[in-house]
């Protein structure tokens, strides 16, 4: 790849809270795809620099009138759920799982479905702006690696996981514990050391505690820390898990205590839902530097509880997000912090058990957690979530009126109609002065792929 300049209204977030934009910037990106300087050309000299890069070669992209903002980031999706995403809010968690996702999840073990049902799925994460997803594939060692091809053909940043599950789920969903040991440790071994592609993480996955003997906990626990890769895993999504967990670990204090008891809860250890710790959990959640990835529209779906993200952060604990596709019905993250301000207005609306009203995040925090918060959560925040020079260039193209420079048709009939293939989303008035702060404000609350003309992983255009 060659060194290149992007010109444009970039817009990011610094810390949570703060986001930032310059409405004429450059960002230089060099071969390596890791930004190597942000300028701001209203400041004395820009000008006189951009002109020494072009001098010297290096091209410029110009998108002047849109936004540059960095990619997303999806700390939690199961790409076999794709499939059936949309279909099935009937059930709470148990009976979801049972009746609608393990029968799909057992036609991953044929590798050409799995292919293609995978290239739709990835694609589709992709065109919707997410540039980092963590994703759980399936019980499959084949089908797994099928979904690692998939990704490093369509140029994604990855977090990859071969399902761990060894019981409590039928005969066709389910591996004997030798074979559960064997092939998470094969597929971190072909993750980490065969493949060395640094887009690829493998991850240590077991579904969660109801899904694995104490015997594979523990050896999943150990291969986390012998090849040094992180673990994901469920924790405390629904009352009746909960339930279920008690009864099958009567000897550990807390869910939350089973992953620590087998060595899965750790700094590279990040958990979806988390809506119903107690105190205790979560003081060992932020003493071990686990995260948390907040999946709101699969914990509306399934009817699974509203997690208080504002504490989360008032006590240290490093918090994601996450669609949970298939408990979460859309793919984009956009739609991801529309739900997280719900829920976040939601624990806002009245005081809690102990009597505290919390003051609910703002969109601009939300925007922080699907970038900085999930790079954080990954152990990413040297690398992407924002446009720190040092870190790699993933990111998006906003165009706010994609209809705007398109040459209007003949109509229908000699009647203008309207065109939804071509009309953005969501427009805007500048007679009210609204110009790229609101064209943001509207892109993250409206917005949507067709607003996102281009996604970049590591300096490469991937959409
Ligand atoms: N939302 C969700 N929760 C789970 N807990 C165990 N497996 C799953 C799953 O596939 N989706
Ligand atoms: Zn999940």
């Amino acid at each position: 790849m060659s060194a290149c300049v992007y010109r444009g209204t970039m817009v990011h977030s610094v810390a949570i809270g703060k986001v930032k934009m310059l409405t004429d910037a450059a960002i230089v990106v060099n071969e390596d795809g890791v930004i190597s300087a942000v300028h701001d050309m209203k400041d004395d000299g820009a000008e006189e620099t951009m002109a020494d890069l072009m001098a010297q070669g290096v091209e410029v992209a110009d998108f002047r009138g849109k936004l540059i903002m960095p990619g997303f980031i999806d700390g939690h999706a199961h790409a076999p759920q794709y499939v059936y995403r949309g279909t099935g809010m009937d059930l709470p968690l148990l009976q979801w799982l049972e009746t609608h996702t393990f029968p799909v999840e057992a036609r991953f073990a044929d590798p050409s479905f799995a292919r293609k049902a995978y290239q739709k799925c990835v694609r589709r994460h992709l065109t919707c702006g997410t540039t980092t997803c963590s994703y759980f594939a399936s019980l499959h060692l084949e089908g797994t690696k099928v979904l690692v091809d998939v990704i490093r053909g369509l140029g994604q940043r990855a977090y990859v996981g071969k399902v761990s599950m060894d019981r409590n789920s039928p005969d066709y969903l389910r591996e004997t514990t030798e074979d559960a040991m064997r092939d998470a440790e094969e597929f971190i071994k072909f993750g980490s050391e065969e493949l060395d592609d640094p887009l690829i993480t493998p991850v240590v996955t077991p579904r969660f505690v109801p899904s694995c003997t104490s015997e594979l906990m523990a050896h999943l626990g150990e291969v986390s820390r012998k090849y040094g890769v992180p673990v994901q895993s469920h924790l405390s999504e629904s009352p009746a898990e909960i339930a279920w967990v008690k009864e099958l670990h009567p000897e550990i204090e807390t869910y939350t205590g089973v992953y620590k008891h087998y060595g899965l809860m750790h700094e590279r250890s990040y958990f979806a839902h988390c809506i119903h710790c107690s105190e205790e959990e979560r003081v060992m959640m932020r003493d071990t530097k686990a995260a948390v990835i907040h999946c709101p529209s699969s914990n509306f779906n399934l009817m699974s509880g509203v997690a208080n993200v504002r504490r989360y952060l008032n006590e240290g604990v490093k918090v994601g997000l996450g669609t949970d596709v298939a408990g979460g019905y859309s793919a984009s993250m956009l739609d991801c912090i529309r739900q997280t301000m719900i829920a976040t207005n939601v624990c806002g609306m009245k005081p809690d058990e102990d009597g505290v009203t919390w003051k609910p995040l703002s969109y601009q925090e939300a925007f922080h957690l699907a970038t900085v918060g999930g790079a954080e959560a990954l152990g990413l925040q040297k690398v992407v979530g924002n446009f720190v020079p040092g870190k790699q260039f993933d990111a998006l193209v906003v165009n706010p009126s994609p209809g705007e420079d398109t040459e209007a048709d003949g109509g229908i009939g000699g009647r203008q109609v309207p065109n939804t293939a071509i009309d953005g989303p969501f427009d805007l008035f500048p007679e009210l002065g609204q110009g790229m702060q609101t064209a943001f404000e509207k892109f993250i609350f409206m917005g949507d792929d067709r607003n996102i003309e281009r996604v970049y992983v590591a300096g490469n255009r991937v959409v």
